[in-house]
């Protein structure tokens, strides 16, 4: 605040002598005052000269040099007023009015001159002002009114916040502003906030100033810094905990709607409630049916909260009908809560429209009453008037063209593209800003309920975190952590919910399970010793250079061929024991490879080093590291069911995958590749695309029920796919007496 002046910018009551009703503006002038008003902005559209020099007497006489008191619009009342002896502080006036230069020469440097600027270009003309023409800019509308009908788009916290950190004219907040609003209006640079239905309108003017008033007292020291911290570290409001109420509704089966909004609020720290638009009867496949109970309810419900609890924030989600988004906007004028984030669900995954044209057309208006709104792909199309974008540059400048038209600030999303990456970005059309967040698209199917669980957690961290930026920073952190452990809660045999609390259970020492993409590489990393152990044998480093001797490698595949015949009969097993349709196809698709396929590759081969008679000449006798290790196997099935059984295949096709690919590719040094190489047609079989997707799809399915097996199961797993990795590094060194390592069983 300029230090010329004693005026307190704090709480400006600017009149409407509509709202202040009977009881007339100087009543409830007097009330303000005494609740702690600091300026009076005598505003009266409608008044003749001679009935606005009238008020101000009378507002001078009831304010009694308690409040500053001005005039809106009209330098020439003041002038005449100040003839008539009546004491009146300074002017309002708006970027149509009188000029500012003006009125400072006409009420010299004592009085309060006050200029509206809502945008860049009015703060860059006020910074060619002589200092000091202007004593304070009201900013606004922070977000849309009825009060002022002709208002320009809205601001919203952190478009104020913008403005303001760009002058050093103090900056009162206008427009739209409820006591809620104050610490974090302050904490955006605000000296002060002008309202003028939350004390018009009151009941209780004196009351209801004295609020702002105690609020504004007790967020002093806010100004600098981004809230005090919470013991986990993160940045919580200055009224504690955010109570967070959602207008969504219900999913039974938990993962979206008002369930998933509630678990995400708890999650990200708030205190969530619901009010229920509409009960579904669904499940991760789909929505097989609607209830939606009469609108007035929902209105008792929204009502009954309001009238005891404050509410820091609301996220809108499912309204099923005009009538249902009607009532949600009337309550939403009336309650003015100082967050608002709409997620407009209108179009399912499918395509498929949710809301008809009435419905649809309501929504357009509900959004200006929004501070934040988070269409999907689809959604924002249907908002844009446009084709659904399919590149983000299209989604970018849809979320523009809605953010322009709507005056409401867009958060863009990305994840229904195509593409490596999930990007989102914050539209700010009023603000002019684009702020984006990237981040590697997370591969899961557990992805019910994402939006909805974005949308409220995106509320309740912009209450406490005071700006929008670090709240979509927090919130997607939150979200990517809970898509990748989605998979482990196994809930629904379609599109599962995400975890909710997966962060918070592993910090707070409770077992979090590990997702596949985890289990893949904590196992790989397991077996890294048997893995180089393999790569530094003998028989390996000669099979790479082709210097392998005939007999050992006759050895190695008489050993496999005897080994194959075995390992198929455990994949029939795994077959056989599979809990679903894909498992038991793939498994049984394995052992049928490995008759079909490999067998007779082997007897092939077997044959043509041999010659048939040689064969059988030769009985064959399975050597004592091939015995233990299909004892291994069979061992696993009937001793740990299903998971060990898997656990222990595994790396018969892992370990062969990445040594036959590496082998063929170069990776052992050129002399793999040399097409002289005697056993390069044997070794390619292992560097086949179709292996290699084999492999792909049997560490998937085993990845996938180990994140979801218990911790005491998941540890026998692993403990049976280590030992298979040991029985094969064993295998390989049989052929070569010098190599020979023995496992223990
Ligand atoms: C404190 C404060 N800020 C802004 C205004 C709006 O003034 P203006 O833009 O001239 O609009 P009208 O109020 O005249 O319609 C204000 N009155 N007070
Ligand atoms: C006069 C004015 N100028 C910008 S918004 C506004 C009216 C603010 O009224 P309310 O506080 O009821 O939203
Ligand atoms: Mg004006």
């Amino acid at each position: 605040m300029s230090s010329r002046h004693p005026f307190d910018l704090s709480l400006t009551l600017v009149t409407d002598a509509a709202l202040c009703g009977e009881r007339g503006v100087a009543a409830v002038v007097a009330e303000a005052v005494a609740g702690g008003a600091t300026i009076v902005q005598l505003r009266d559209k409608l008044a003749s000269t001679e009935q606005l020099l009238e008020q101000v007497a009378e507002l001078a006489g009831v304010i009694d040099g308690r409040a500053a008191l001005v005039v809106n619009d009209r330098l020439d009342v003041v002038v005449a007023a100040r003839e008539r002896g009546i004491r009146v502080d300074g002017v309002h006036l708006g970027q149509s009015d009188a000029a500012v230069l003006a009125a400072r020469d006409a009420l010299g440097p004592d009085a309060i001159v006050g200029l509206t600027a809502n945008t860049r270009a009015h703060l860059d003309a006020v910074a060619r002002l002589p200092r000091g023409t202007v004593d304070y800019l009201g900013v606004g509308v922070i977000r849309p009114t009825s009060t002022k009908p002709d208002h320009p788009p809205a601001l919203g916290v952190d478009g104020f916040a913008v403005l303001a950190a760009a002058t050093d004219v103090p900056c009162v907040a206008i427009g739209g502003v409820g006591a809620a609003d104050v610490p974090e209006l302050r904490r955006a640079g605000a000296a002060g906030v002008a309202v003028v239905s939350a004390i018009c309108a009151a009941p209780d003017p004196r009351a209801a100033a004295a609020e702002f008033a105690a609020r504004w007292a007790a967020s002093a020291g806010i100004e600098a810094d981004g809230g005090s911290p919470t013991a986990s570290g993160a940045p919580r409001p200055a009224g504690g905990v955010p109570r967070v109420l959602s207008i969504a509704g219900s999913d039974p089966s938990g993962g979206a709607g008002i369930q998933a909004d509630l678990k995400s609020i708890a999650a990200v720290g708030g205190y969530g409630m619901a009010a229920i638009t509409a009960l579904t009867a669904q499940n991760t496949r789909g929505v097989r049916g609607v209830h939606v109970p009469p609108a007035t309810f929902l209105a008792d419900q929204l009502d009954t909260i309001a009238d005891d609890i404050e509410v820091d924030a609301v996220k809108i989600g499912m309204l099923a009908n005009a009538e249902v988004i009607d009532t949600v906007a009337a309550w939403l004028r009336r309650i003015r809560p100082p967050v608002v984030v709409l997620d407009p669900v209108m179009v399912a995954t499918s395509g498929d429209r949710l809301l008809d044209p009435d419905a649809e057309r309501a929504l357009r208006d509900l959004l200006p009453l929004a501070d934040l709104v988070t269409p999907n792909v689809a959604e924002l199309a249907v908002l844009a008037d446009a084709e659904p974008a399919t590149t983000w540059a299209g989604v970018i400048a849809q979320a523009e063209t809605v953010s322009a038209g709507f005056g409401v600030r867009v958060l863009a999303k990305g994840g229904h593209l195509d593409g490596a990456t999930a990007p989102d970005a914050l539209v700010d059309a009023a603000a002019a800003t684009i702020v984006e967040f990237d981040g590697e698209r997370i591969a899961t199917t557990a992805t019910h309920g994402t939006g909805c669980s974005l949308s409220s957690a995106l509320a309740t961290l912009r209450a406490s975190l005071g700006a929008w930026e670090p709240a979509v920073a927090e919130a997607r952190r939150w979200l990517r952590e809970s898509l990748r452990h989605g998979e482990s809660l196994a809930v629904g045999g379609g599109h599962g919910p995400v975890h909710h609390f997966a962060g918070l259970w592993s910090r707070g020492g409770l077992a979090t399970a590990p997702t596949p993409a985890e289990v893949e590489a904590e196992w790989w990393a397991e077996i890294a010793d048997v893995r180089r152990a393999i790569d530094e044998l003998p028989f390996i480093r000669a099979l790479a250079d082709g210097s392998l001797p005939r007999t050992a490698f006759e050895e190695y595949l008489a050993q496999d061929a005897h080994y194959l015949r075995v390992y198929s009969r455990t994949l029939a097993e795994a077959s056989r024991l599979a809990p679903d349709a894909p498992a038991q196809a793939f498994w049984a698709a394995g052992a049928q490879r490995c008759l079909d396929g490999e067998l007779a590759l082997h007897r092939d081969r077997l044959h043509d080093l041999r010659g048939p008679r040689d064969q059988r000449a030769r009985p064959f006798e399975p050597n004592a590291a091939n015995t233990a290790y299909l004892d291994h196997l069979v061992a696993s099935g009937s001793r740990g069911g299903y998971a060990e059984l898997i656990a222990a295949v595994l790396p018969c096709y892992w370990i062969y995958d990445d040594l036959g690919r590496r082998l063929v590719t170069g990776g052992f040094g050129p002399e793999a590749l040399s097409p002289e190489h005697p056993y390069a047609d044997w070794l390619a079989m292992y560097g086949e695309p179709a292996f290699e997707l084999a492999t792909r799809q049997a560490i998937d399915t085993v990845a996938a029920v180990a994140s979801r097996a218990t911790p005491a199961v998941r540890a026998r797993m692993l403990r049976a796919f280590r030992r298979s990795a040991e029985h094969e590094l064993a295998f390989f060194a049989a052929p070569w007496p010098a190599d020979r390592i023995e496992v223990d069983a």
